[in-house]
């Protein structure tokens, strides 16, 4: 089967949220002691996962986040305030677990899985998955980042990653990313797919002052000048100023639609993918869970143009999933919720 075939299959098979499930979610909750809507977001959370599991109390027990990794050519236009071998370098703290990510995950009792999707160096050890496409992005300064094919390719992988983790028994997941350079490719993608202007859609990434922050939005121009990305057909995009990690999270978001399992999106690298799986399979935003308000500036635009609301405003910056493993520790708040409270009924309370 062709990988065009096989991505067009796998829109194919997202459905809507199963609504019967939603509705019982909401009866139980209602008969639960509290005035009816009193735990707000908590309550719209569990009525989510009810819609996407099929199941009103919904086991979230196995959860990982899964962290893409890759480096971006156009790095070599002075983008980010970091070399590109923080990359591999942090790919191997990941892998030892010693960075942000790993402490959160483990905060919420959740694995991290590390995919080298494109990472510019030669990485071994034995808890990666070796998923490399190319070494790296081309840098869009000069041409397309990378070709149709291997964008293709990248979403397969995080699919492929998706359906192996399910296989062993996950049934939530979330979305991280490591790659210097990411955040110039992302606000790349804000412009084009949504419309959004370079002085609010490109922010400080890593940490770059002034100058750079107006070089940043001028080689983003010049990119896009150069590339002439088609804004109606977001593998275009993604392919011609996008990024590998991006496209492998917009697989492993579609894959956990298709497995109807709960996708939860971090900062502003993660909801690039998030907008460009909205845009290829606009169902798949319903099993997508906003998680924090980066304070990479475009953030809250990108989750606009998403269609997401965020859970958290933490002013956190970093990436790596550490917003969406925060995030994992409210949503097992809302399963035990459903799971333990008393309902009026048990407890012996009157009704208003
Ligand atoms: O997730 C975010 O909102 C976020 C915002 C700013 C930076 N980052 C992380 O920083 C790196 C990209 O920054 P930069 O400046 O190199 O484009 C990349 O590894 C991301 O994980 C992440
Ligand atoms: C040290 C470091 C850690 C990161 N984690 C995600 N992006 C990052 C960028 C840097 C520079």
């Amino acid at each position: 089967m062709s990988e065009l075939k096989r991505i067009e299959d796998l829109i194919g098979d997202i459905h809507s949220l199963n609504q019967d499930a939603i509705d019982a979610a909401s009866a139980h909750l209602d008969s639960l002691t509290k005035p009816p809507g009193s735990l707000g977001k908590l309550e719209d959370i569990s009525k989510q996962l009810a819609g996407i599991m099929g199941e009103v109390i919904p086991d979230v027990s196995h959860k990982a986040i899964v962290v893409m990794a890759a480096d971006h050519g156009v790095c070599e236009e002075g983008v980010s305030a970091f070399p590109q071998e923080v990359t591999p370098q942090m790919v191997l703290n990941f892998l030892e677990g010693g960075a942000a990510v790993n402490v959160l995950a483990r905060h919420a009792g959740a694995e991290v899985v590390c995919v080298d999707i494109g990472v510019n160096a030669d990485l071994e050890h034995e808890a990666l998955v070796a998923r490399k496409v190319r070494y790296g992005t081309a840098n869009m300064a000069q041409g397309p980042a990378m070709t149709r094919e291997e964008a293709i390719r990248a979403i397969l992988v995080g699919t492929e990653v998706v359906d192996e983790l399910v296989a062993r028994g996950v049934r939530i997941l979330a979305t991280g990313e490591m790659g210097i350079g990411n955040t110039t490719a992302s606000s790349a993608l804000l412009h084009v797919l949504g419309g959004v202007d370079l002085e609010a859609g490109v922010g400080r990434g890593t940490g770059i002052d002034d100058a750079r922050w107006r070089h940043k939005q001028e080689v983003i121009r010049r990119s896009i000048q150069m590339n002439r990305p088609d804004d109606q057909d977001p593998i275009d995009v993604l392919a011609k100023v996008g990024g590998l990690e991006i496209a492998g999270l917009t697989g492993v978001i579609l894959g956990a639609a298709k497995h109807s399992c709960a996708v939860v999106i971090d900062g502003f690298i993660s909801s690039a993918a998030a907008l460009i799986a909205a845009r290829l399979a606009p169902v798949s935003v319903q099993y997508m869970i906003g998680s924090h308000q980066s304070h990479e500036q475009g953030h809250a635009r990108m989750l606009e143009a998403v269609g997401l609301k965020p859970m958290l405003h933490m002013d956190m910056r970093l990436g790596e999933g550490t917003g969406a493993a925060l995030c994992f520790t409210l949503i097992d708040a809302a399963g035990k919720i459903m799971r333990e409270m008393a309902s009026f009924e048990s407890a012996g309370v009157s009704r208003g």
